[in-house]
Order: structure tokens, then sequence, then C-alpha cells
């Protein structure tokens, strides 16, 4: 079954398909869709991860991650020729709950792979390129599968659907990008209180070329920006207060949001001294996780490093949609991280990787 599903592509929704859809859903409809996209996505990411270099493939924690791939590839298939009766439905609907929380904790089990794998041996040259390109692909699919389970649970699920009809399921229509950046910055601050008893203030400003004088509005996923402004934040943070120990003035971090044609940009500013340029890149590596593993600290000293993840799964979150993030440091003054997003929802399609001859060729040559 794996082989047949794995030979169709995943099929890229939009925004505003996802709007169109969400605004009069029909929940058969929607079942008739998923069982069939699932199944699809599930099996597309199954098979790259069985091209995976032996080394990180036998490690305990890929093996369980896939374990938990192939029993969620299993549970929908069950419903590949049932009757879309209300009990189906239901069942369903319930199952895609399960299958979400049974993959909760991927990204730090696949990290756990990662950290299994060079405890075990040394790594070749070649497999550093083929890791970022497997989990690139591997994360930005997994963002996908869950952002239709998100969309199918929370139009159909037993949760009364939200009264403000600014949601559609997971996504905001009249979105004021400015809420949620007030909302990251005070949890980053929080988390930058507790670890250097100080943090940066936010001045933020806003430029709407488009409609001088307005507040600024997007169709986007605010949970998907919350997620790349709170680690941004994290790490303008960790920087100004690493450079500003003695200093009792602390320079603040500066949002500038602008409104364009073609994007909505969020350009976020800090005095944090900035990295050499021959070390920006690794920032975006998951290999080189710069900041040392959080230890099983309490839980409400949650450290302000991560597993060094952050900046990887963000830019996917911002590319998910065809946006992305820049990161632009001035060596010796500060970092400008600009979040650019499409403004336009019928351009913003989901960006999805593909499994074809060309992706298992990548494998193969680079091991
Ligand atoms: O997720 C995690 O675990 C956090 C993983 C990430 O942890 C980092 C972190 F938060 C902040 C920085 C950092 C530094 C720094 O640290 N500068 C001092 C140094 C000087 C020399 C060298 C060198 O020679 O290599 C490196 C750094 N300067 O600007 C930034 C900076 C980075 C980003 Cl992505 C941002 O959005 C805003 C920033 O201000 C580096 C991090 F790596």
């Amino acid at each position: 079954m794996l082989d047949f599903y794995s030979q169709f592509n995943p099929s890229p929704l939009s925004i505003k398909q996802f709007l169109d859809f969400g605004m009069n859903a029909c929940e058969r409809k929607s079942f008739v869709f998923l069982r069939k996209e699932l199944p699809v996505r599930l099996a597309n990411i199954m098979k790259e991860i069985a091209l995976l270099p032996d080394s990180l493939l036998r490690t305990q924690s890929v093996g369980l991650v896939s374990n938990w791939y192939a029993k969620s590839f299993e549970e929908v298939l069950q419903f590949e020729r049932s009757e879309p009766t209300q009990s189906n439905l239901e069942k369903f609907c319930s199952t895609l709950i399960h299958i979400r929380d049974r993959h909760a904790d991927v990204v730090q089990t696949m990290a756990h792979g990662i950290i299994e794998m060079k405890e075990a041996q040394n790594i070749e040259p070649g497999m550093e390129t083929s890791i970022q390109y497997f989990l690139d692909r591997f994360y930005m699919s997994r963002i996908s599968i869950r952002m239709l389970i998100n969309q199918h649970t929370i139009l159909f699920g037993e949760l009364p659907q939200q009264t403000h009809q600014q949601h559609v399921g997971c996504i905001e229509i009249d979105f004021d990008p400015k809420v949620v950046v007030r909302d990251a910055y005070e949890n980053a601050r929080y988390l930058c209180d507790q670890n250097y008893l100080g943090s940066p203030e936010i001045e933020i400003i806003e430029h709407n070329e488009m409609e001088k004088g307005q507040p600024i509005k997007i169709v986007y996923v605010p949970s998907h920006l919350y997620h790349i402004l709170f680690e941004l934040f994290k790490n303008s943070m960790r920087a100004v207060m690493e450079t500003h120990q003695e200093s009792d003035s602390i320079p603040p971090i500066k949002v500038r949001i602008v409104n364009g044609k073609e994007d909505v940009s969020v350009k976020i500013s800090d005095c944090g001294g900035g990295i050499p340029r021959s070390q920006v890149d690794q920032l975006f590596k998951y290999m080189y996780s710069t900041a040392p593993h959080p230890s099983k600290s309490d839980v409400h000293t949650v450290p302000l490093a991560g597993y060094g993840y952050g900046l990887p799964i963000s830019r996917l979150y911002a590319r998910y949609f065809h946006g992305d993030i820049s990161l632009l440091s001035c060596e010796g003054f500060g970092t400008d991280a600009v979040i650019y997003l499409k403004r336009l929802s019928d351009e913003a399609n989901e960006l999805l990787p593909i499994f074809n001859k060309t992706s298992s060729r990548f494998y193969k040559a680079s091991v």
C-alpha cells in the first residue's frame, strides 16, 4: 500500500482554497479528500525515511518515529472504502485527533536520533547535507499534515465552532500581526527575565503603503507566525542580554511591520552585537544546534534555548505558504531578522516536498 500511495504527488492547497472550502465546509467532502490525501502525504515522507543513512535509520528514536508513521498510515487506510455515515465521520475525526497526539513529540524525538547518531559514529561530510535536506522536507511535510488535520478537526470536531466569524479552522481572516508580535514578545520576555533578570523593551512601527493610515491586516495562521516570532525574539533577547550584562541601559528591540504589494514583512532589529557572516548559515543547520542541550530543568524554568531547532523550523513555517525568513547580521552591532509573508491568499500555496526519482537520487548521491 505504501508504494501505491507514494506514487501520487501531494496536492498543495492555497490559503484561499482552505478559506473557500472552510466557509461552507462539508464534512463528507473533507473526509473523502483527506482519506486519500493524508495517506499520500504520509507515504511520500515514509519512503524518504526509508532512504536515510543506516546510522540514523537504525537509531532507536528514528525507529520510534517510523513506527508512529506506519501506525498512523494504517489507521487512516481503514477508512479507504468506508461509507461516509455519521458514525464513520465521527470515528474519522477522533482517529485524526489520536494521530495528531501520537506525533506530538516527533521534533524532539528526531533531534534525539541525531544526537544518538553523532554519539555512535563521526559524521561523514556528505551526511550533514543529506540530513539537512531530509529534515527540511520531513518537517515541512509534518507541518502540512498537521495543517490538514487541524482544519478538519476544528471545523468538524466536538469543540463548538468559535462564534467569532474571524476564524476558518486555524486560519484567521482579519488578522492583525501586531497582536501576535506582542504575544510572542511578552512570552519571550518572561523567559528572558527569568534567565537574565532583565529584558529589552519593544518598539513596534507600522508602514501601510497599500492602504495609507489603515492598520495592517493579513489572512494567515496565527499559531505559525507566533512560532516564528517567539523564536526570533528569544534569539534577539539572548544576544542583547549577553552583550549588555554590565551596562545598565538595554537597547530596545525594534519591530517594523510593512504592507507591500507582494509581501507583508515583519523586521525584527536588535543591537545584540551580531554574529560573524561565516556563522549565520550554521544557525539554520539541524546538526549544529548551537545551544547546549537543555538540562532536564524543572518545567517553569524553560530554557531560553531549545534544541537549536527553533530557527530552521521557523523558516519552514514561513516557507510553508511561500514566505521566507532572512537573517541580516552586522557583526559588532546587531542583527535584523525579516519574516516575509505572502499578502494575497491565492498566492500563498502550500510548499510540499514531493518524493520522486530526483529526491531519492539525491540520497543515493550524497551518502
Ligand atoms: O534554539 C536555540 O538553542 C538557540 C539557537 C540560537 O542561539 C543564538 C541566539 F539566540 C542569538 C545569536 C546571536 C548573536 C550572538 O550570539 N553573537 C555572539 C557571537 C559572537 C561570535 C560567534 C562566533 O564566532 O561563532 C557567535 C556568536 N548575535 O546575534 C544573534 C541573533 C541571532 C538570531 Cl537567529 C536572531 O534572530 C537575532 C540575533 O540577535 C546566536 C545564537 F546562536
